[in-house]
């Protein structure tokens, strides 16, 4: 494609967060472009999000899904940025009207990680001994982890990577669970004791890869986005993103899932379980890469036939 630029062409305005990992994501995405377009200037602009302003409530009872992207996406429609760089995990699946979801880079690998307190330098998640503390905010890890090592104790943990590693550090968790592509991007790679296998964790929906949001009538934007797009990732998030939204209601539900692309072939695996890890229901789909909106509906459609909507509808009395 041909830089479409001249000298008169305008500054781009990105739209990110202002934490260290939302800037580090940032500023890829502005090196990546500013590779395919020399002549056109990119710059940053940092805002801030209600989800980095309310550090002290559990994020499973915010019940805001827009909790780090509202303030951007307003800032979006009303022009003062062009664009958004989101982790896809925290976008929501429904946009607001006028806005899309222009782009999603390559996926870093999109599983959780066992981190854990020195003194549990010689354990692995099944040899943790019973009462450990695991720190986590997320209904998704805290349903199968107790699913599966219910003698486990899990307390909630809020604030950015930094700050949840100096309260394990200090001996308020035993170990905590935080996706890789966070640690790594941040380059604490270092960190990662353990990375979940998918039989004990499956990962959030988009876990690891980057969207990029913008309005859907600008053009310009949109056919730069399209330079840094993924193929195989985008289709893998969007059978992820089909099941979420066909699933999920008002709240954050215990959901997760896992996609392999093999040639033209995706496989789609999903649960959905109770916040207490009790009932958890999983289902696998397999089919055309053509079409990854059924697939991720069709695994919907397995989980609520196996009794996926009591679950939710008891989450949704309980959470609200
Ligand atoms: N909600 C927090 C969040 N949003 C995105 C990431 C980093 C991983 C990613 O890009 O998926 C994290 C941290 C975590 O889950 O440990």
């Amino acid at each position: 494609m041909t830089p479409t630029t001249s000298l008169l062409s305008p500054t781009i305005r990105i739209g990110s967060r202002k934490s260290e990992l939302a800037l580090v994501q940032t500023y890829w995405v502005q090196q990546q472009l500013q590779k395919h377009f020399p002549h056109i200037s990119f710059e940053v602009e940092k805002l801030s999000t209600q989800g980095d302003k309310i550090l002290d409530v559990a994020l499973s009872k915010i019940g805001d899904k827009a909790l780090f992207t509202k303030e951007l996406e307003i800032a979006m429609l009303n022009r003062e940025v062009d664009f958004a760089v989101h982790s896809l995990k925290d976008l929501p699946t429904r946009l607001p009207e006028g806005l899309v979801l222009a782009a999603v880079t390559e996926r870093e690998n999109p599983a959780d990680a066992l981190v854990v307190h020195e003194k549990y330098k010689d354990r692995q998640i099944d040899t943790l001994p019973a009462g450990t503390v695991i720190g986590t905010s997320s209904l998704r890890r805290l349903a199968q982890l107790r699913h599966k090592f219910p003698h486990l104790t899990f307390k909630d943990v809020r604030g950015n990577l930094n700050t949840r590693l100096a309260k394990l550090d200090n001996g308020e968790y035993d170990a905590l669970i935080l996706a890789v592509a966070g640690l790594k991007r941040l380059g604490m790679d270092k960190r990662i004791h353990q990375v979940l296998p998918p039989e004990i964790s499956l990962h959030a929906v988009g876990q690891g890869a980057l969207g990029i949001e913008c309005r859907s009538d600008d053009k310009k934007i949109l056919s730069l986005l399209k330079n840094i797009e993924d193929v195989p990732t985008r289709i893998c998030v969007t059978a992820e993103r089909a099941f979420l939204r066909d699933l999920e209601g008002g709240c954050q539900v215990p959901i997760g899932v896992n996609s392999h692309l093999d040639k033209e072939t995706l496989t789609l695996t999903g649960f959905v379980a109770s916040v207490d890890g009790k009932r958890m229901l999983k289902d696998s789909v397999t089919g055309s890469s053509k079409n990854p909106d059924l697939l991720g509906l069709q695994l919907a459609d397995n989980l609520r036939n196996m009794g996926a909507q009591e679950i939710l509808s008891e989450i949704y009395q309980t959470h609200r």
